[in-house]
């Protein structure tokens, strides 16, 4: 097992009926912001549960913040929490709202251009607005995590931040806010997670026993929950699994000690900012492809990924590893989730055009160990074509 150290302060209030106990959460004295993205926050009743539970509290709402936030947006809430002195964000959405008022939040007391703090990865940042979230949208895990990516529509770039001071202070898992949900995002937050796990499984045995068996835990429960919920959707059980191991597939648990790839997310990155395909459906395309191009350096982990997960344990090695990466690719398209390139029309030109962003991005060597060149990003794309 590797070095770590592991630091979370988000406190999580999960379950039904929640968000009654928001105000307590929050000092008498603060000015808060809410923050939503489109009518959806209103039309499901959540942000009126949100106003009802801040009773007599007086406060801002900032609406808008797009699905893959962009910085021309959120600079506006800047302006409007720095004009109004306001000093506590509260995020009521999916991961675009919270990664957006992640960036406002660290935006707000940043005395130089915004924009330097995804340039810096995050280093730039030095003071935060303490935030808290409204969860609507199990997918991303930004409620417990210090991350967030935000786009620039002027440049075409969607870039990575990360901070501890973006952490919420809490986080607020209803999985009756997530009823609303068209089932394409349902699934998208059954893909998104079930990679998140594999940026963070998919590598090099570290001998992480604890850490491999609760990724192993989570896939799991993903390749049972996500044919189950899109067959009864209203199953509040499955929703508050779901909502629950979106969390802890990004909270930094499983990941600390071990290794981490996150190249089949960087390379997604790139498939949203120019082809504005949802961001987990990119990855859907990207990580089958990525583990045949990789098959040699990760295949340790395909051969225990093959049997923990898969069950599968008759056959040669090769024929075990082809079987479970024939089984991930299944999962996601039994989901209706493709997992070619061609599924949108992206053909060669896209591809070198995807690259040309990867190294525009600096993203020439990604991977667990830097291995994923432009060369290899470029196989790993024609692979999905
Ligand atoms: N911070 C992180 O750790 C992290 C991890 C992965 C991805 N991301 C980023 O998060 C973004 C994607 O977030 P997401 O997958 O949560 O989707 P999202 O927040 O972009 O929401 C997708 C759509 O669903 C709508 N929606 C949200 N909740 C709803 C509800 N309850 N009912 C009806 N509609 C609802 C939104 O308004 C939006 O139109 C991308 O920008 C991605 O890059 C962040
Ligand atoms: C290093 C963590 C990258 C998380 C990407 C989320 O889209």
């Amino acid at each position: 097992m590797q070095n770590f150290e592991f630091y979370n302060p988000t406190r999580i209030l999960f379950g039904k009926g929640m968000i009654a106990r928001l105000d307590e959460q929050l000092s008498p004295e603060a000015r808060v912001l809410v923050l939503y993205g489109g009518a959806s926050a209103e039309r499901s009743g959540t942000l009126a549960e949100v106003r009802a539970a801040l009773g007599n509290r007086t406060f801002r709402e900032f609406g808008g913040i797009e699905a893959n936030p962009t910085y021309e947006t959120l600079m506006k809430a800047v302006a409007l929490v720095r004009e109004e002195k306001l000093d506590f964000l509260l995020a009521v959405g999916g991961g675009s709202v919270m990664d957006g008022t992640k960036f406002v939040a660290a935006a707000v007391p940043y005395e130089g251009e915004p924009w330097d703090i995804l340039v810096s990865k995050g280093k730039a940042a030095t003071k935060a607005l303490p935030l808290g979230t409204v969860v609507t949208l199990p997918a991303t895990g930004s409620e417990m995590n210090c991350l967030s990516v935000i786009s620039r529509q002027s440049t075409g770039d969607k870039l990575l931040f990360s901070n501890p001071l973006v952490y919420p202070r809490f986080s607020v898992l209803d999985p009756m806010r997530t009823m609303s949900l068209p089932m394409k995002q349902v699934i998208n937050g059954v893909v998104d997670s079930f990679v998140h796990v594999m940026e963070q499984y998919m590598t090099y045995p570290v001998d992480g026993m604890a850490q491999d068996r609760f990724s192993e835990g989570l896939l799991s429960s993903l390749v049972e929950i996500g044919p189950r919920i899109v067959a009864t959707p209203d199953d509040y059980d499955l929703r508050s699994n779901l909502m629950w191991v979106a969390t802890l597939a990004l909270n930094g648990l499983i990941g600390a000690g071990v290794p981490h790839d996150w190249s089949t997310h960087m390379i997604g990155h790139e498939i949203t900012a120019k082809y504005h395909i949802d961001h987990a459906r990119t990855l859907a395309i990207v990580f089958p492809a990525l583990i045949k191009v990789r098959r040699a350096e990760k295949r340790a982990k395909l051969l225990q990924y093959a049997t923990r997960v898969w069950n599968l344990t008759d056959g040669t090695e090769d024929q075990r590893i082809d079987a479970a990466i024939r089984k991930t690719e299944e999962f996601f398209e039994g989901l209706g989730v493709p997992t070619r390139l061609s599924a949108y029309e992206i053909g060669a030109e896209g591809i070198n055009d995807l690259v040309g962003q990867l190294e525009d991005h600096g993203m020439t060597h990604l991977g667990e160990n830097g291995d994923v060149t432009l060369d290899v990003s470029r196989k790993i794309l024609e692979a999905a074509a």
